[in-house]
């Protein structure tokens, strides 16, 4: 079985594909063209699949049809068109749980960088003004028994709770598709309406699986019912965001601060109003970018592809109903 590796990964992957006698193409550059990534599928049984910037829609499958399977290099499957790859009968796999520590780590530290205004503090040293101490500038809030409200109290959500809960004794109510009853016991979390969620957060989370029904779902008409002390986090995806309405809510100061891992589009612009901003810090979508998570995502998808040459399902499969029918 032929696999295209669109991007180097940690080698341990790697060697994983090589031992069972896969061939492995990777091309020598990084910055694929969409037309090279189109002949490179063309010409392969499975892709091995890192990044969200190349979308498998139904073109794709059409003018891609040796694709037999696709192992993602992430948990999220939103750039997958997974209606159209059961019709194929085409397993698509993904990383869950591995980066789900990783992932939270960095909606925790958002949090945390925003309530005490880190960047914003850090940016004036490297300015070199470092300033006198002042008792009334850049003042933080304290998250001592705050409210803390998730948006998809999932793996990586659940993990975010856990950690608020037991640094900052934060009290934790949730909205989700259904209700978590073993993470309300453990968490003693409350489920609450999408409306009670954004009228009662102090900290706003956003972990929730996209898909285009909820694009932009946190606009001015949301922002709008929001605390004016509240944070707003989103380490699951950009596209959850309207951040023209952001930034507008910012300033207007409708809430108190804004930490993304995650931007609307990716890259984010340099010229994007929202980094001029000091109540705001923006990180490169690096919530699994750890050693850790990194490597075990790589073995998961080498696994995935793997089962799928032995005629196996797929171990870690984002749509196992192509399984069922
Ligand atoms: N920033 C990063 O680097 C990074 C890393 C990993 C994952 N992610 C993102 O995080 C997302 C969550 O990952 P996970 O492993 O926790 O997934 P998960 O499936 O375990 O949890 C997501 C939860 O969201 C719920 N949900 C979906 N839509 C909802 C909605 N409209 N309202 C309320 N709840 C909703 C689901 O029911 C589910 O419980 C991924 O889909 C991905 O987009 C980002
Ligand atoms: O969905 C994911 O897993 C991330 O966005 C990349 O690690």
């Amino acid at each position: 079985m032929k696999v295209f590796v669109n991007r180097r990964i940690p080698e341990a992957g790697i060697n994983m594909l090589k031992e069972a006698g896969l061939e492995v193409f990777i091309p020598e550059h990084d910055n694929l063209s969409h037309e090279e990534w189109l002949i490179y599928c063309q010409n392969h049984d499975a892709v091995l699949s890192i990044g969200g910037e190349f979308k498998y829609d139904k073109d794709f499958f059409t003018q891609c049809p040796n694709i037999k399977t696709i192992a993602l290099y992430s948990v999220g499957f939103d750039h997958v068109d997974i209606d159209e790859a059961n019709r194929r009968n085409i397993p698509i796999g993904n990383t869950p749980d591995v980066l789900s520590k990783a992932t939270s780590d960095i909606a925790f530290l958002l949090m945390q960088s925003v309530a005490r205004r880190a960047s914003y503090n850090f940016q004036k040293v490297k300015d070199g003004n470092w300033g006198d101490f002042d008792p009334l500038h850049a003042l933080g809030q304290e998250l001592y028994g705050k409210t803390l409200g998730i948006l998809g109290l999932g793996r990586i959500g659940f993990e975010m709770a856990k950690k608020s809960q037991k640094a900052f004794d934060m009290n934790i109510i949730y909205h989700n598709r259904n209700q978590n009853e073993e993470a309300e016991k453990e968490l003693n979390a409350t489920y609450v309406s999408f409306e009670e969620l954004i009228a009662q957060s102090d900290v706003l989370s956003v972990h929730a699986n996209f898909t285009p029904e909820q694009k932009e779902l946190f606009n001015s008409s949301v922002f709008v019912k929001m605390k004016d002390n509240a944070i707003f986090i989103n380490t699951a995806r950009g596209g959850f965001q309207n951040e023209k309405d952001l930034y507008e809510a910012l300033v207007s100061k409708q809430i108190w601060g804004a930490g993304l891992d995650v931007t609307n589009p990716e890259p984010m612009s340099k010229e994007s109003p929202l980094l001029e901003l000091s109540n705001v810090c923006v990180l490169p979508h690096i919530g699994s970018a750890t050693i850790e998570a990194r490597t075990g995502m790589a073995r998961m998808a080498a696994e995935n592809i793997i089962a799928f040459s032995k005629g196996e399902k797929l171990p870690y499969c984002a749509n196992p109903e192509v399984y069922t029918g």
